[in-house]
């Protein structure tokens, strides 16, 4: 009897003692070494060694309740940050406005912080993966291609095509799932609005293999571009390789191509994911589709015969709450990376150089400090309300914030108004459980029975 309590005991001692040996692993492992005088490290804990807080992180986000995570870390000591570890990387969150903004608008001491495979999958010469005066120029020399309003109002006669020849589609098969659907819209707006390519044309942007097949097809458009074959299509392309900085210079044909791939990659799937949630609130809050209809009625003749314009959609007061509100809740981009540069004092804590720094605007999106009652769908909260600088955040900020937020707008704008003039949709799964990893959706796509309006 006494010799089995021993081995209990002996084997309980064993389990403390990896247990706190492994908590202190990773205390030691990162321990940094800041000047005399400085700050200490933002309150809370790494964890495991390797693993650290991952698994808590990916048991929230899978379990339905992303928000578990930081609100637990938000104890009495709690400034805006707390520390973890994620994805093998020491982090600092940051989860409220202020701090928010002091990292988004300060790319001195905070660089580009994306996962090493998403950097190498866009190219080393897109602007996600540069930084400093490069990625300045660059932006430069690219970003006006894509939000100048002469680019927009070509870009919006062909969303306007694409949309409607889409949604007549769906009425032909009744039911759709709409996610899927969507994305191929969005994927064929952006094709045409950067290279002219017809719906359907076979371009696949996904891993290293596709990749490569897309930089040969684009090395061959830019030469045919060159040598004079549709060099005057109003595309994205085209205006960026006439595009020149204050020395005459232009920039190189792998910059383009990698901006190309950049645009592709981030332009289509945030809004196609934005475009399933207007329509599931709008579905969800007879009210604002109401309202919303109503809005749009005033621009029904001007979008039959064609000639909604780009500042016609800017004007839409309540669709545009509807986007906001919607962005707001929904959080397509829960969190944005960053890199401290160097050892930087913010909020009474010192984040250590070399640590990942996460943005959480999913946090910051539903503080109700900021923004009251704020899982509750509700587009006129905007009227009155003015968030300050870093809390309302869906398209960052700063140097790098979103290039394509305008075009996003418009393109969700645009297909709203003929949808909600023209159509109505039933929710199959009325109830379907969200996912939130890597962008939150409904599990079945929203799947819906869709109709024309008689
Ligand atoms: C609803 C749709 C969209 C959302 C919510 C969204 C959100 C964001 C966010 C949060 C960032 C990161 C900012 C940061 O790290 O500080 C970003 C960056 C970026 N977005 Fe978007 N975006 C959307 C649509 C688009 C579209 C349509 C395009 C292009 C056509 C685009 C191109 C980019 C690019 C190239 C960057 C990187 C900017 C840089 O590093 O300088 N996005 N976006």
């Amino acid at each position: 009897m006494m010799e089995l309590m021993m081995m209990l005991l002996g084997g309980l001692v064993t389990i403390f003692c990896a247990y706190a040996l492994a908590l202190a692993f990773n205390v030691v492992r990162y321990r940094p070494f800041f000047k005399p005088g400085a700050a200490g490290m933002p309150p809370g804990s790494l964890g495991l060694p390797l693993l650290g807080q991952t698994l808590e992180f990916l048991r929230c986000f899978n379990g339905g309740n992303p928000d578990l995570f930081w609100r637990k870390r938000t104890g009495s000591h709690f400034k805006g940050l707390f520390r973890t570890h994620l994805f093998g990387q020491p982090t600092i969150c940051v989860i409220t406005p202020e701090p928010a903004k002091s990292v988004l608008m300060n790319d001195k001491q905070f660089g580009v912080g994306w996962p090493k495979s998403f950097t190498k999958l866009l190219g080393g010469k897109s602007f996600l993966s540069m930084a400093g005066e490069s990625h300045k120029r660059l932006r430069r020399l690219t970003v006006p291609s894509l939000t100048n309003s002469n680019s927009l109002k070509c870009m919006l006669s062909d969303m306007q095509t694409l949309t409607n020849d889409t949604l007549n589609n769906w009425v032909n098969r009744g039911e759709v799932v709409v996610l899927p659907e969507i994305l191929k819209l969005t994927f064929n707006i952006i094709a045409k609005a950067l290279l002219s390519c017809e719906p359907g044309a076979d371009v696949d942007i996904f891993g290293m293999e596709a990749r490569r097949k897309l930089n040969l097809r684009l090395q061959s458009i830019i030469k045919e571009r060159r040598e004079g074959v549709h060099a005057s299509n109003l595309d994205v392309l085209n205006t960026m390789m006439q595009s020149k900085d204050e020395d005459g210079g232009g920039l190189e044909d792998e910059e383009i191509m990698d901006t190309i791939l950049a645009f592709m990659l981030a332009g289509h799937e945030t809004t196609a994911h934005a475009i399933v949630w207007v329509m599931y609130f709008l579905h969800k809050h007879p009210q604002a589709w109401q309202k919303l209809k109503e809005e749009q009625q005033i621009y029904e003749l001007k979008g039959r015969t064609g000639s909604l314009s780009v500042s016609d959609f800017k004007g839409m007061d309540f669709m545009s709450r509807v986007i906001d509100e919607t962005l707001r809740i929904v959080n397509l981009s829960p969190f944005t990376f960053r890199k401290a540069l160097e050892d930087v004092e913010l909020n009474e804590s010192t984040i250590p150089k070399g640590w990942s720094v996460q943005l959480w605007f999913r946090a910051i999106h539903l503080d109700p400090a900021t923004f009251p009652d704020p899982y509750t769908f509700n587009p006129d909260r905007w009227i009155d309300c003015k968030p300050k600088l870093g809390a309302y955040v869906p398209f960052g900020a700063g140097a790098r914030g979103c290039p394509g937020s305008d075009f996003a707008k418009l393109q969700i704008s645009a297909l709203m108004h003929h949808m909600i003039l023209s159509y109505r949709w039933e929710p199959i799964n009325p109830q379907a459980k969200i996912k939130y990893l890597p962008h939150p959706r409904p599990r079945d796509g929203y799947a819906v029975r869709f109709f024309k309006n008689e």
